[in-house]
């Protein structure tokens, strides 16, 4: 994948996201049609915060508050943050008053995409920001898109944050190589969509891509599954069938849950990994196949091999090079872009009147753990999607107080921890890992929240979580 690509399959989400640089009063009265519109909006107070979020997220609009007549200001502040990421769609908002300085009727002409005064008509704002991210979208097409990216909207990765920006990278490398891939991670952290997205950047994205569940065939089955079998090879083999490795022909095997896959055929992948042939079952020729191999495993396969249930030999052969799909809850300011993404995603499965999440499903996702990463995510919105009743999905459709609520049993002090635990993370999360700015949002110093944090084994951002 191109670093360009990584743009491509972040847009259609990221549409939907704008930085606020300015005080809370002056967007205040766009909130409710904001949040009815699906936009989430990530305030900050200071433009080093800003520029410290465009590392991680690429949204595709700005809004800065321009306060005061200083443009000389201005202009360096946003040149920065321009040249950071040229991308983004930079609104202004500015009293009718400032205009009159010819210094910021300059600056707004020459570097903002469009301006809006303040106080905010929320009808005119939102059509003026819904035009900067279509442009932004547009621009980003024209510049990115080629043929050579064949994404469709069912294999998008999404996901703006640190740890992803990561997976896209690794994912480029791999693709330019021939070597197999081991990726390894949780349940539902997207292992298969990886896969394909390296098949697709590889040169092999013409050819076919073929996956694998080992875990989900019959041991009696999952060699002819693989290798085939020749007509008669056993009681009832009455046709000759072509296994999956030969049909990956040219292309792609991928082979989920390798962990799974029985001793005896670890042995017949390993001869077939190292000589690039495989005999069908009940035949006797060498046919020879040319297929990169790619596997997933959501065990440890180290601990496997210790345990004496796979082959250190077939190990080393797999992981020539290993991609690490984080977990759903490590992954920093992507839950709300999953959600979103889902949403629109599913949109002819959902009630008439939802238009959208509550602030308080918003916090109680950041909060939550995820154990079923993103499969669970999608899950849960689309069951939520289609129960909901009210405009706006609350937490108690997407199943997550009731299980709080499940918990009833708990001690008081016990769900105190749950409950602090929660908005702590999710307060780090919504400041993009500022713990300035979280400890604002909490409403405590800095030092009572690293205590909390240490309390509650929350590493800082940047480090993984105990
Ligand atoms: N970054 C992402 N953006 C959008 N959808 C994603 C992303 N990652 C995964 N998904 C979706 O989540 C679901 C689970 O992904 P996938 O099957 O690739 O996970 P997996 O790690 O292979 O799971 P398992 O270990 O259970 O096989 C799929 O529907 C996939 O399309």
């Amino acid at each position: 994948m191109a670093a360009e690509d990584t743009d491509v399959v972040q847009s259609s989400i990221l549409r939907r996201v704008a930085l606020y640089l300015g005080p809370e009063d002056v967007i205040a009265p766009a909130r409710e049609l904001l949040s009815i519109q699906e936009w989430t909006v990530l305030p900050f107070r200071h433009i080093d915060e800003v520029s410290a979020a465009l590392r991680k997220q690429q949204p595709s609009v700005g809004i800065l508050v321009l306060q005061d007549v200083d443009a000389a200001k201005w202009q360096k502040h946003l040149l920065r943050l321009i040249a950071q990421n040229e991308n983004i769609r930079w609104l202004a908002l500015v009293e009718k008053e400032l205009l009159s300085q010819l210094s910021i009727r300059q600056l707004i002409g020459s570097a903002f995409y469009d301006y809006h005064t303040t106080p905010i008509d929320p009808q005119r704002f939102l059509v003026m920001l819904g035009h900067a991210a279509g442009m932004a979208e547009i621009s980003r097409e024209a510049l990115f898109t080629s043929d050579a990216d064949p994404t469709t909207p069912e294999d998008q990765m999404v996901g703006a944050s640190k740890q992803m920006q990561k997976i896209y990278q690794d994912i480029r490398k791999v693709a330019a190589t021939d070597a197999p891939v081991l990726i390894t991670g949780e349940s539902g952290t997207g292992k298969e969509l990886t896969a394909k997205a390296i098949h697709e950047r590889s040169f092999r994205k013409s050819g076919p891509f073929i996956a694998v569940n080992c875990g989900a065939l019959p041991a009696n089955l999952i060699q002819s599954e693989l290798f085939g079998h020749e007509k008669g090879a056993f009681t009832g083999a009455t046709e000759r069938k072509i296994g999956r490795i030969e049909a990956a022909n040219g292309g792609t095997l991928f082979l989920d849950e390798i962990g799974d896959l029985p001793l005896d055929l670890q042995v017949n992948l390993l001869r077939f990994l190292q000589e690039q042939t495989i005999h069908r079952v009940g035949g006797r020729d060498e046919i020879r196949v040319d297929v990169r191999v790619l596997a997933a495993t959501h065990v440890n396969l180290e601990e496997a091999i210790k345990g004496g249930a796979f082959r250190q030999d077939l190990y080393y052969r797999l992981n020539v090079l290993q991609i690490h799909m984080p977990p759903l809850r490590a992954r920093e300011g992507d839950i709300p872009l999953l959600a979103n993404y889902v949403f629109h995603r599913f949109a002819d499965e959902r009630g008439q009147r939802v238009k959208g999440f509550s602030e308080d499903a918003l916090q109680i996702m950041n909060g939550y753990s995820w154990p079923g990463n993103i499969r669970e995510l999608i899950n849960r919105v689309r069951r939520a999607m289609v129960m909901c009743d009210k405009i706006l999905i609350n937490a108690e459709d997407l199943g997550l107080e009731r299980r709080q609520n499940q918990r009833a049993r708990i001690s008081l002090a016990e769900a105190r921890d749950v409950a602090e635990r929660n908005v702590i993370k999710a307060a780090i999360a919504q400041s993009l890992g500022s713990i300035t700015r979280a400890a604002e949002l909490l409403q405590i110093s800095r030092v009572s929240l690293y205590r909390l944090m240490e309390k509650h084994g929350i590493t800082p951002p940047g480090q993984k979580d105990r």
